[in-house]
């Protein structure tokens, strides 16, 4: 997305944004190879292997932790199993129409991830995946594994978020808002404002994920990528592995999984050479945070520790001194890298496309910085008051979920409210975005108004929307870095606005494009097809 700057003050802060980047493959091929990839599957009678955001070879198929499906819950049971606010027998009450029918009579003919994907009309109404995302996410890790950011199974995955959840504490999150969030916007500010003086356009997605990209750095192992103002061999790595697992969950078929054909495929030699650069940079890191803690003799004083010099993610879990191998760190820092860092990217593209579309959303997001701030940084406690700004995000999250689609493949059998007979084996997809833009689910669905979260009510989520806005999921898998992200997101918005006015640059088509995330993409399509065109990608990617 371009958009031109112009520094603030004197006249405007007016950034015009406009084209795109189009990341992946053009939306109706995305389609077509998912449709592809499930007819082959229901062919092969092979498990269904969709795969986003894995690093290197995906693991095998997971065996079913029980293999007696009479284990399972009698209708019964099913009907009363709560799931914090009501049953599913309350849950179905929710839509006026309940389930729709979805091809349940001969589900055994079926692979369940295409038998679900085929079975609900397009466009879904997004009321019926409401429902069964309300049950299938809140379910514990044994019954469903598989997440959009990777296939662990449900014992890494506890692992791992018990590992990383304490070190995202508020404590930390205040001290990274001024160490980390101000400071990297800031130099965002001043990388914009040549374009500024000049009159010159920018692409604000590929500013916006150079952003995040720093901030994620410094927040996790306290490395500095700077990829706002440089290039280098490590920056390269990391746009090439999170590209490779962008293309892989929308490859036809996982042929990357095939030993030799890693070695001698180009995009192949060149995504594990990535993967090796940055597994050794990483290493490298923890090597040193290593020995620094074990020269101080670090002590970890209080659940909320915060090291002064070093306040990152990586040397809270080497002070925790908690039973966790270097391999294992490596991993559950790279995965939030990979999780932390084009989702938040995307959700600021996104709320600036949104905020330049509305000037009257705008002004008021505008006119409440200026209120609550009157030109000084933002503090941890300043955000509470920022509240237009933070509607305004959740509003851009509710049109453009990232990921727009949620994964689960069961590990038993079980029953979904509606009766959707769900196999081991079998994956399921739940697209946010369908939900998060149903006129059953929402008044004025495609509309952006911020005004729809009550500004003095909670922060919307999933428990208090009865699982209408679920951006970060729900449940066991929900995303760990929900409140780093917000906070971010509000702290670079916040920056942004302070310094500069912007408007997108005319006559632009603008358009959408899936991979892990939502791109922009100025291949548009118009009107009412495009719209229905992208309902149906959306569902299914
Ligand atoms: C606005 C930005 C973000 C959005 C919209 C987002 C959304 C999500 C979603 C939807 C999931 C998947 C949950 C599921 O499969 O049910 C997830 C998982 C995850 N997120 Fe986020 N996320 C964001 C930022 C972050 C950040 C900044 C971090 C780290 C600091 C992070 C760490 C994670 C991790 C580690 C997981 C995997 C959890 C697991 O394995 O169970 N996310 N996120």
């Amino acid at each position: 997305m371009f958009t031109k700057v112009a520094p603030s003050k004197d006249s405007s802060r007016r950034l015009q944004l406009s084209s795109l980047v189009p990341w992946c493959s053009e939306g109706m091929i995305v389609c077509k190879k998912i449709n592809v990839l499930c007819l082959l599957q229901e062919e092969l009678k092979i498990p269904p292997t969709v795969e986003i955001g894995t690093y290197g070879a995906a693991p095998d198929p997971p065996p079913p932790l029980s293999s007696d499906p009479s284990n399972k819950l009698s209708s019964e049971d099913e009907a009363s199993r709560s799931f914090g606010f009501g049953t599913i027998t309350e849950l179905q009450n929710l839509t006026e129409s309940g389930i729709r029918h979805i091809d349940a009579e001969e589900p055994s003919k079926r692979n369940a991830s295409y038998s679900i994907m085929a079975s609900l009309p397009f466009p879904s109404t997004g009321a019926e995946e409401m429902v069964v995302a309300c049950s299938f996410l809140v379910i514990p890790y044994d019954d469903y594994n598989g997440g959009a950011y990777g296939e662990g199974g449900g014992l890494e995955v506890e692992v791992r978020r018990r590992a990383v959840l304490p070190s995202l504490h508020i404590k930390f999150l205040s001290v990274m808002v001024n160490k980390v969030f101000c400071r990297c916007a800031l130099r965002l500010v001043e990388k914009l404002r040549p374009y500024a003086i000049n009159g010159a356009s920018v692409n604000m997605e590929e500013k916006f994920s150079q952003l995040t990209l720093d901030v994620i750095g410094l927040s996790l192992f306290n490395y500095n990528f700077d990829s706002l103002t440089s290039d280098s061999p490590v920056i390269d790595a990391v746009y090439t592995a999170l590209k490779e697992a962008e293309s892989r969950s929308t490859d036809i078929l996982p042929y990357w999984k095939a030993h030799l054909l890693r070695k001698i495929i180009p995009r192949q030699i060149k995504a594990e050479k990535a993967v090796t650069i940055i597994r050794e940079t990483v290493e490298e890191l923890i090597a040193k945070c290593k020995e620094i803690v074990d020269a101080e003799g670090e002590q970890i004083n209080g659940e909320d520790y915060v090291n002064d010099s070093d306040p990152s993610i990586l040397r809270f879990l080497l002070a925790t001194r908690d039973e966790v191998s270097s391999v294992q760190l490596r991993d559950h820092l790279l995965s939030m890298l990979v999780a932390g860092h084009e989702t938040t990217g995307s959700v600021l593209t996104w709320t600036l496309y949104l905020l330049s579309k509305d000037s009257s959303a705008l002004a008021k997001a505008q006119e409440e910085v200026d209120n609550v701030l009157g030109g000084k940084f933002p503090t941890y406690d300043d955000v509470k008051e920022l509240k237009y700004l933070t509607r305004c995000i959740h509003e851009s999250m509710r049109l453009y979920p990232h990921p727009p689609v949620l994964i689960r493949r069961a590990l038993v059998a079980d029953v979904l409210p509606g009766n959707f007979k769900i196999n081991v084996g079998q994956d399921i997809m739940i697209s946010v975005y369908n939900i998060h833009r149903s006129p059953q689910v929402w008044d004025g669905a495609e509309d952006f108004m911020p005004e729809r979260f009550d500004l003095e009510g909670p922060v919307p989520n999933e428990t208090n929307t009865n699982f209408r806005f679920i951006p970060f999921s729900g449940g066991p898998r929900k995303c760990v870095g929900d409140q780093f992200a917000l906070l971010e997101a509000i702290i670079a918005l916040t920056i942004f606005l302070q310094n500069l006015n912007f408007e997108l640059v005319p006559d632009q088509k603008i358009g959408m494009t899936t991979g892990a995330t939502i791109h922009t993409t100025n291949v548009g399509f118009f009107g009412h097809y495009y719209k229905h065109f992208l309902h149906f990608l959306n569902l299914i990617a």
